[in-house]
């Protein structure tokens, strides 16, 4: 049975009957990963999410009512004894929420030892979130795109707490920014397993925040010995912690703290702080006084390298042309490249057939990937030739006349807007003219293109063009 088709049918029959809040949290960012029978007549279908957080509910206290609805949406719709099973995604890593003990200030007073018992309180709410012991540097392919931050958070983890401090690793989402501040943390941890060592996220730091103000000034002393007094702090996605201002004095508090003792802070954005809009002034200095490193999206020979290194770590025998088919379509971000790749692997193990480029577009499809068209010059001077019925050769020649000069203009103008060639390069490929000319060229219609509701339509239709 196709997993891929079964879920299908199934996610139809529970658009109708989930609200539409539910479906778009909870189904639709579900994929199949197989569809095992069992012996007695029952199926299981496994399911998986590349969202950390559906995946944390689906594998939360709270999700069988939730499988209840996918187990009738199975009888409903092939009349079949189901069973679902949440496959845990790679990409969940961090350690469910401790569970909350009943705390009481009376079992707390009963401990003679200070520190003791701070420590005994803060170990009763706050967050112990582990580090993913796969997140090393060795685990990490370093490109252009990563390498200053990789070679920074190489000499923080060789010498914390002495040059790059606090260090901030900034980036859009799934670039690799955790992975990489947990790789200080265990590389730390390896060299000295006594240090002490805490990751986090902003939302545990403001959670265990939260609970300790809640129970009251014993916790909230906890809370602060607790975290003041690491020798690594990670804190992840710090952005979280715009416009919370009694939340930003703490953390301005904790910072200078760890600081003041010469211990490391380690931080993830996914912009710059000054870029962060409700970020008090005080964080945004302190936050840039060490080192920013930024990471930016894989390129085509970046994310084939991810996969390969991938393939082989979990000693897996992906041919090559189905990693460079998926390297080619997933461009967004390397934690949906690894959910198309853990993907294929597991149709690859579950239907025990080899994997081939058919079955990858087919995932692929599934997923919402399309293999992009790389454009490039030639690519755009034939489709600007065929909107303006010139030829090549006229956009590629010396004629000055109005109808050749504005398509003319318009091909380099989207010659550098799509494509990473060098002024100079452009100029070659259209006929060996100079770059000045292509200079030229380009800023004329950016300015026209402003005043031009004409020239701006015609400009959008090829653009449009070019990306289908
Ligand atoms: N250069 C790389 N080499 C190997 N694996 C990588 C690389 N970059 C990212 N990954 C993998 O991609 C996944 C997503 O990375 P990570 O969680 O570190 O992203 P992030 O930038 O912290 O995202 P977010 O902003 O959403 O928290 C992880 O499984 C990580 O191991």
């Amino acid at each position: 049975m196709d997993p891929i088709q079964l879920w299908n049918a199934i996610k139809e029959d529970l658009r109708k009957t989930t609200s539409e809040f539910s479906f778009a949290t909870f189904i639709d960012s579900l994929t199949p990963v197989a569809v095992v029978e069992n012996e007695n007549n029952t199926v299981t279908l496994q399911l998986t999410s590349n969202h950390e957080d559906v995946a944390n509910e689906w594998q939360g206290d709270t999700s069988s009512y939730r499988e209840s609805f996918i187990q009738s949406a199975m009888m409903a719709t092939m009349s079949l004894n189901g069973q679902p099973t949440f496959v845990l995604p790679s990409v969940t890593y961090i350690e469910p929420q401790p569970t909350q003990l009943n705390f009481s200030s009376e079992q707390a007073t009963t401990t003679s030892n200070e520190t003791d018992d701070a420590s005994a309180l803060a170990s009763n709410f706050i967050t112990k979130a582990t580090l993913n012991p796969e997140f090393r540097f060795d685990t990490f392919v370093s490109s252009d795109e990563n390498r200053e931050a990789y070679s920074v958070a190489q000499a923080v983890a060789d010498n914390p707490g002495t040059q790059w401090n606090p260090l901030l690793i900034y980036g859009g989402v799934g670039l690799g920014k955790t992975h990489l501040m947990q790789s200080i943390g265990n590389a730390v941890l390896e060299r000295s397993p006594e240090a002490k060592v805490k990751f986090i996220t902003t939302e545990d730091f403001i959670n265990d925040f939260t609970e300790a103000l809640r129970r009251g000034p014993k916790a909230t002393e906890a809370f602060k010995r607790e975290y003041r007094s690491t020798d690594l702090l990670m804190v992840d996605d710090v952005q979280f912690l715009a416009g919370k201002e009694k939340i930003q004095e703490e953390f301005f508090n904790t910072f200078n703290a760890i600081t003041r003792e010469n211990n490391q802070i380690v931080l993830t954005s996914d912009k710059l702080p000054k870029e962060i809009p409700g970020l008090e002034m005080r964080l945004v200095t302190r936050f840039g006084q060490g080192y920013s490193a930024n990471i930016t999206k894989p390129d085509l020979p970046t994310r084939v390298a991810i996969l390969r290194n991938k393939s082989e770590q979990e000693n897996l025998n992906i041919p090559n042309d189905v990693i460079d088919e998926i390297a080619a379509a997933v461009d967004t971000n390397v934690r949906d490249l690894e959910g198309v790749f853990n993907q294929v692997v597991g149709k690859m193990r579950f239907s025990k057939a080899p994997i081939t480029v058919e079955t990858a577009r087919a995932i692929l499809e599934t997923m919402s990937f399309k293999r992009q068209r790389a454009i490039t010059v030639p690519i755009i001077q034939d489709t600007v030739a065929t909107y303006f019925d010139v030829t090549v050769s006229d956009l590629n020649g010396k004629k000055r006349n109005k109808e050749i000069v504005v398509p003319r203009q318009i091909a380099m103008y989207l010659a550098r807007e799509l494509t990473q060639d060098s002024l100079p390069q452009i100029g070659r490929t259209f006929g060996g003219k100079d770059h000045t000319t292509v200079m030229h060229s380009t800023e004329k219609i950016e300015k026209q293109i402003a005043e031009d509701e004409q020239l701006q339509r015609q400009v959008g239709e090829i653009r449009e063009k070019l990306r289908n």
